[in-house]
C-alpha cells in the first residue's frame, strides 16, 4: 500500500459561486509542487474550455497531491473538486460522500450566500468535518471578522481560528494546508473486507473507454480483478488503476480502502458506470451497496432542432457524443410540424441546458432552434391514469383532465435588506408563496419562498440579479408536486396551430403572455402578400389576436433599371434571408421571430 491510511486526507472545497474555490485549488496544487510553473494555467482543475470561459466548474474532478507538513511527515491529499451550481447538486453530494472533510471558502467581502449554506448542509449531511476559510482578504471591502462571526451565527460552527487568506495573492495558504492535516480526519475502512468503492465521477476517453473515479470505502482492487457495478449489474475486468495527479495519472498495482483513484476496464458507455454506484469484486462481493445512489433526473426539457433540416443526422451524432460524457443528458427524437425533425432533450436545470446548447453550436458547428423550456407536469386523466408530460404537444384536451400538478421548489434568496421589497414583488409575480424571512446579520436577510419550478427556469435568476443590483444569491431544491390551474396555450398563424410555439402555463398568466406573444410576432413577421392573423388560444378559444397586414405594393419595384451587380446583390441577400425563414403552413416566419417569442420573459 502506497500510503498508510492515517496519512491520507480526502477533502472537497465548497463555496458559493465566485468565492474562490478554483483559485484556492490552484494554490494548493502550486504549494504542494504538484505542477511546474509552466503547466500552471489558471484554474487547472477546470479543463473544459467552456468552463474556463464561464469561470465555472461543470464536472467534478479529483486530484492527488503530496504535502510535506510542518510535523515533517508526508501526507497524501486527495482533493475532490465539486461543481458549484444547483443543477449539479447530486454530483456534489456524491463527491462529498467520497470525503472526510470539506474546506468551506467564504468571500470576506460578501459573506455567506445561498449556496454557501446549501453546500454546507450537503457536507454536514454527509458527516464531513468542515474547515472554514475566509478568502479575498486583499479586497479593500473585506471584513473577515464580520464574516467569521456570520459563519458562527448562521452555520453554527466554530470559526474563530479560520485561516484568513487570499487565494489570488497566495496569502496564508500554508495555514489551510496545516488545517487539512490536523482538522480533517484520516479515512478508515478495512482493506481486507469485501470491496466497496463509490463512483463519484466518470468520464469518457476515446482510448481507454470509460474512466471511473472512485473512493474505496473498504477492501482493495488490482489490475486483472473482475468487478461488478452493483446498480447496473454489469461486470468488467480492471485494465488499469491508479492515482490522478495534477498533470498525469500514475498507474499503481492496486487501490486500497481510504484511497481515491481511477479504474479503467473497457467500459463502453457511461450508462454502465453511473455516478453514485458501488464497485465490488465478483470473487468476494459486498452484500450491500453504499447508500445514496439515485439516477440523475432531468428536470427541464426543450425541443432542439437543426435550422437546416439536412443536418438532423449531425445533431443526432453530436448529442450521442455529448451523452457519452454526460449521463444526465437525455434525448428522444420528436417531430414538429413547424420545425421538422429534432429531439426532445432533458436537462438537470437551465444552466445544464445552456451549456449543452452552447456546446452543440460551438463544438459541432450546428445552428439550432430551441423551443421554450418546460418542466414535467403530472396529469391525472378523468379515467384515472396518471401521465408525466414534458412536451406541450402531448398535453391532453382539458375535458380529459381530472387534475393537473406542477413541481414546486423550496427557494432561498439571500440579499441586503433594502431589496426585500423588490424581491417580494418578483416572487409574488412568479406565483411564489412566502414561507419566512430571517436576518443573517444586521443588513442581510434570507427570504424563504415556495416557487413553482416553471417560473424559475426562464430568467428568474437574471431578473433577481437586476432587481437587486447583483447583490442577491439564490438556491432552490425540488420540493413536491402541487395541484395547479394549468392550461395549454396555442399560437395560430393564418388559422394553423404552430406546434413549436405551444406551451403550458398557469391560467392566471395565460392572457398577458398570449397578448405579449401576439404583439411580438406581429412585430417580427414581415408583411406578406396576404393578411396574416396571429391568434393565441386555449382549448380552441381565442384569447388574443393581432394581424400582420398584407403588403401593399411591390417593394422590388424600387429597383428599376439600375446596375446589374446591385440587383444581384439584392437577390443574394434575399436568398440568405430565405434560408433563415421557416415555412409554417402558408406563412414564412423568420428565425428571429421564434427566438424573440421564446425569450419573451427577458424583455
Ligand atoms: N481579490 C481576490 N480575488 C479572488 C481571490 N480568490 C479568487 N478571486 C477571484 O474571484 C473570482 C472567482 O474565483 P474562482 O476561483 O473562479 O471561484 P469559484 O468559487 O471556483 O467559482 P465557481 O467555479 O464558479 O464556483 C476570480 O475572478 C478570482 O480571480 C482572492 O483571494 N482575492
Amino acid at each position: 500500500m502506497s500510503f498508510p491510511q492515517d496519512k491520507i486526507r480526502n477533502f472537497s472545497i465548497i463555496a458559493h459561486i465566485d468565492h474562490g474555490k478554483s483559485t484556492l485549488a490552484d494554490r494548493i496544487l502550486e504549494q504542494t509542487n504538484s505542477v511546474s510553473e509552466r503547466d500552471m494555467e489558471a484554474q487547472l482543475l477546470d479543463d473544459m474550455d467552456l468552463e474556463r470561459e464561464r469561470g465555472i466548474t461543470i464536472k467534478a474532478r479529483a486530484v492527488s497531491v503530496i504535502y510535506k507538513a510542518d510535523d515533517g511527515e508526508e501526507y497524501l491529499f486527495n482533493l475532490i473538486d465539486t461543481p458549484g451550481h444547483v443543477d449539479f447538486n447530486y454530483e456534489v453530494s456524491r463527491s462529498l460522500a467520497a470525503c472526510e472533510g470539506a474546506i468551506l471558502v467564504v468571500d470576506a467581502s460578501q459573506g455567506i450566500e445561498a449556496q454557501t449554506l446549501a453546500n454546507t448542509y450537503l457536507a454536514v449531511d454527509s458527516g464531513l468535518e468542515i474547515v472554514p476559510v475566509v478568502n479575498k482578504i486583499d479586497l479593500p471591502s473585506a471584513d473577515p471578522d464580520r464574516v467569521i462571526q456570520e459563519i458562527e451565527d448562521v452555520i453554527g460552527i466554530p470559526a474563530e481560528d479560520a485561516p484568513k487568506i487570499s487565494a489570488k495573492a497566495g496569502i496564508n495558504i500554508h495555514a489551510v494546508l496545516e488545517k487539512v492535516v490536523h482538522d480533517i480526519p484520516a479515512p478508515t475502512g478495512d482493506i481486507n473486507a469485501p470491496l466497496r468503492a463509490l463512483i463519484f465521477d466518470s468520464c469518457y476517453d476515446s482510448y481507454k473507454g470509460v474512466i471511473i473515479y472512485v473512493r474505496l470505502k473498504e477492501g482493495q482492487i488490482h489490475p486483472g480483478d473482475e468487478f461488478k457495478l452493483m446498480a447496473t449489474g454489469s461486470v468488467f475486468n480492471v485494465v488499469e488503476c491508479g492515482l490522478m495527479h495534477a498533470t498525469a495519472p500514475e498507474k499503481t498495482d492496486g487501490l486500497y480502502a481510504g484511497e481515491v483513484g481511477y479504474i479503467t476496464g473497457s467500459i463502453k458507455t457511461l450508462a454502465d458506470a453511473k455516478v453514485g454506484d458501488t464497485v465490488t469484486l465478483t470473487s468476494n462481493p459486498a452484500e450491500e451497496p453504499l447508500p445514496g445512489y439515485r439516477e440523475a433526473q432531468p428536470m427541464v426539457f426543450c425541443g432542439i432542432y437543426p435550422v437546416d433540416g439536412a443536418r438532423y443526422g449531425d445533431l443526432k451524432d453530436a448529442l450521442e457524443k455529448l451523452r457519452l460524457n454526460d449521463a444526465a443528458l437525455s434525448f428522444d427524437p420528436e417531430t414538429s410540424v413547424a420545425l421538422g425533425f429534432g429531439f426532445r432533450c432533458g436537462f438537470l436545470g437551465l444552466l445544464h441546458m445552456e451549456i449543452i446548447q452552447e456546446r452543440l453550436e460551438r463544438e459541432y458547428q450546428l445552428d439550432l432552434i430551441t423551443t421554450a423550456p418546460s418542466v414535467i407536469y403530472r396529469i391525472t386523466r378523468t379515467d384515472g391514469t396518471v401521465e408525466m408530460i414534458d412536451n406541450p404537444t402531448n398535453y391532453p384536451d382539458p375535458s380529459l383532465i381530472q387534475m393537473a400538478e406542477e413541481p414546486v421548489t423550496d427557494a432561498h434568496i439571500y440579499a441586503p435588506k433594502e431589496y426585500v421589497g423588490n424581491i417580494m414583488e418578483l416572487c409574488q409575480d412568479r406565483r411564489g408563496t412566502f414561507v419566512d424571512m430571517q436576518y443573517i446579520d444586521a443588513d442581510r436577510v434570507d427570504l424563504h419562498y415556495v416557487l413553482p419550478l416553471a417560473e424559475i427556469i426562464y430568467d428568474f435568476f437574471d431578473t433577481l440579479k437586476s432587481r437587486t443590483r447583483g447583490y442577491a444569491s439564490f438556491d432552490y431544491e425540488l420540493k413536491e408536486y402541487v395541484q395547479s390551474n394549468l392550461v395549454k396555450l396555442d399560437i395560430m398563424l393564418n388559422g394553423e396551430v404552430v406546434d413549436a410555439l405551444s406551451f403550458i402555463i398557469h391560467a392566471d398568466k395565460a392572457y398577458s403572455r398570449a397578448r405579449k406573444m401576439a404583439e411580438k410576432l406581429k412585430e417580427k413577421i414581415p408583411r406578406q402578400l396576404f393578411e396574416i392573423p396571429i391568434q393565441a388560444c386555449i382549448g380552441g378559444k381565442i384569447i388574443a389576436r393581432e394581424t400582420v397586414k398584407a403588403m401593399r405594393k411591390d417593394v422590388l419595384a424600387k429597383c428599376y433599371g439600375g446596375d446589374i451587380s446591385r440587383k444581384k446583390k439584392l437577390l443574394e441577400k434575399q436568398k440568405e434571408g430565405k434560408k433563415r425563414m421557416r415555412q409554417l403552413g402558408s406563412v414564412e416566419v423568420p428565425q428571429e421571430a421564434f427566438m424573440a417569442v421564446l425569450k419573451l420573459d427577458t424583455d
